[in-house]
């Protein structure tokens, strides 16, 4: 039997999966990584924590399964979107990664649009400047700490830097690169006009390669560390909502899928890309050649939910914390919950906007918060969903991926809120699996990623929206669309008493 790998650099972990010529997940290693906050709003990880934790997990992958070195022919890597890597010339690590849900760079978001236009950027970019994305925060070192900005000689996202030390190849993959907001997405390059505009170095952006093409193999240390050989070949691979989309088979127009992972994302696949008239939904690359993809994001997704089980049921698994989905009725007992913790995206691209629950009283228990949470978290989506319905995408069904699809209530929910049929997947990897197919097809496998899922993408249980239901969460998402209104000035008023 023949296998490929498929290394996931999520937020909350690296996941590695060993996959075979079937599209069967032989083994599975997840290494959890530390976010660091030092301020509100801020949030950074340490880039060598990601090649540590990800060497140990191969390494484990490849001691737990019975399988030859070289019976591992391919691997691939999927990652957390947008995040800043700055390396010298020495491709040194000059400071943590600043990642795509830290919000500390309006100013320079505004600087973006006042030096480019914001028509010219939606042009050129396909997206307007949000605070996630990596433009923005390499203004943000060069105006803060121009000590490490003058070192910087290019920048990395990060599993392209994950990539960089396995191999020891500094290339930017497409699907991930545009969204830096310095490509050009229709023309698949560096933007010169928009890196001129803001007096950039264009030397500070890597060389572009494809998500299918080979970037190189092991560097033989990497190869002893983990067990691999050293000629096990390397693909580029792609972002992880791209990766994602590949691994739940959305690879073309008219295909949508929801995923809650630390963040949530509607994603669907586009033939052209025409951006929004305000860039309301972002518009990438996709790891498929010749497409594109709308994506709306929550950025506290999945991580709304885990924050709440910190101090809700810190000791209990997610189906026991879970439980109150079965118990309480739609509306939590005339409970809201905004999952606004980091700020948010789609559609209110606001880094200020923080959360809250209402409409609390005496009778409530944390059952109520539970459920509230898991419901506002749907709303927030079903923003996006409203958003591409009102584009003209027709969504009917739509494929669940990430922790989120792991609980069948919230699947129901998940059906009810956005009014559409969902579907699981019996081999749900997430992106991991996406970037094991990247490598199959790399390695000859298969002709292209659409005969790669016609045998890799296995579809589950599907949950079907209840009329009564959607009608009573269709009253409920218009009180909680309001909520955005009526809280936004009070989140601005108490921003100065958050923790610095
Ligand atoms: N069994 C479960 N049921 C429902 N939600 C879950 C479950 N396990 C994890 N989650 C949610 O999914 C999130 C993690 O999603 P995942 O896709 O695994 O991670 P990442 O975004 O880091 O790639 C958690 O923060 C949690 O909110
Ligand atoms: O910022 C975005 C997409 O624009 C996020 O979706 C990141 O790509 C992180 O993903 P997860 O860690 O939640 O998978």
């Amino acid at each position: 039997m023949k296998y490929v790998i498929g290394v996931d650099l999520g937020t909350s972990a690296v996941k590695c999966l060993l996959v075979n010529q079937r599209g069967e997940v032989v083994r599975t290693v997840s290494k959890s990584l530390r976010t660091i906050r030092e301020h509100s709003g801020w949030s950074e990880q340490d880039p060598e924590e990601w090649v540590r934790q990800t060497l140990a997990g191969l390494a484990e992958l490849r001691a737990s399964a019975e399988v030859k070195a070289e019976e591992i022919e391919g691997i691939s890597f999927s990652g957390q979107m947008h995040g800043l890597v700055l390396l010298d010339e020495d491709h040194g690590v000059l400071r943590n990664a600043i990642l795509w849900n830290d919000t500390r760079t309006a100013e320079e978001c505004r600087d973006i649009e006042e030096a480019v236009g914001k028509q010219r950027l939606l042009a050129i970019a396909k997206n307007a400047a949000l605070e996630g994305f990596t433009l923005p925060k390499i203004l943000w070192v060069r105006k803060h700490q121009p000590e490490v900005y003058d070192r910087a000689a290019v920048f990395l996202l990060p599993k392209d830097y994950l990539r960089y030390r396995l191999t020891g190849r500094v290339e930017a993959e497409i699907s991930d690169a545009s969204g830096t907001l310095m490509l050009d997405v229709s023309r698949k390059q560096w933007s010169r006009e928009i890196l001129e505009e803001l007096d950039l170095n264009p030397e500070i952006c890597p060389p572009l390669t494809e998500s299918g093409a080979q970037t190189g193999t092991l560097l033989p240390e990497k190869a002893r560390a983990t067990g691999l050989s050293p000629d096990i070949r390397v693909f580029a691979g792609g972002a992880d909502n791209a990766c994602g989309a590949i691994g739940a088979g959305v690879l073309r127009e008219g295909q949508t899928m929801g995923s809650i992972g630390t963040s949530g994302v509607i994603l669907s696949p586009q033939d052209r890309l025409e951006s929004t008239p305000q860039g309301e939904v972002h518009g990438f690359n996709h790891a498929r050649p010749g497409v594109f993809y709308f994506m709306g994001v929550t950025l506290a997704a999945g991580d709304s939910l885990a924050w709440a089980k910190r101090f809700l049921g810190p000791n209990q698994h997610y189906s026991d914390f879970l439980s109150p989905l079965e118990e309480i009725s739609p509306g939590s007992g005339g409970v809201l919950f905004s999952p606004y913790l980091s700020g948010e995206r789609t559609p209110h691209a606001d880094a200020d906007i923080r959360g809250g629950w209402i409409g609390l009283d005496a009778s409530h228990t944390s059952k109520h918060l539970i459920r509230s949470v898991v419901e506002g978290i749907t709303f927030s989506l079903n923003e996006s969903v409203e958003l591409f319905r009102r584009k003209g995408k027709n969504i009917d069904r739509m494929v669940a991926i990430g922790g989120g699809a792991r609980n069948h209530a919230w699947l129901q929910i998940q059906a009810d809120v956005f009014n559409t049929e969902m579907v699981t997947l019996t081999n749900e990897q997430g992106p991991g699996m996406g970037a094991a197919m990247l490598a199959a097809v790399g390695t000859g496998w298969f002709d292209s990623l659409e005969e790669c899922t016609q045998s890799f993408v296995k579809t589950g249980k599907t949950f079907q929206p209840d009329p009564k239901r959607v009608s009573v969460y269709r009253e409920l998402f218009g009180i909680y669309q309001d909520i955005y209104k009526q809280t936004r000035g009070l989140s601005r008023r108490l921003k100065g008493f958050r923790q610095q």
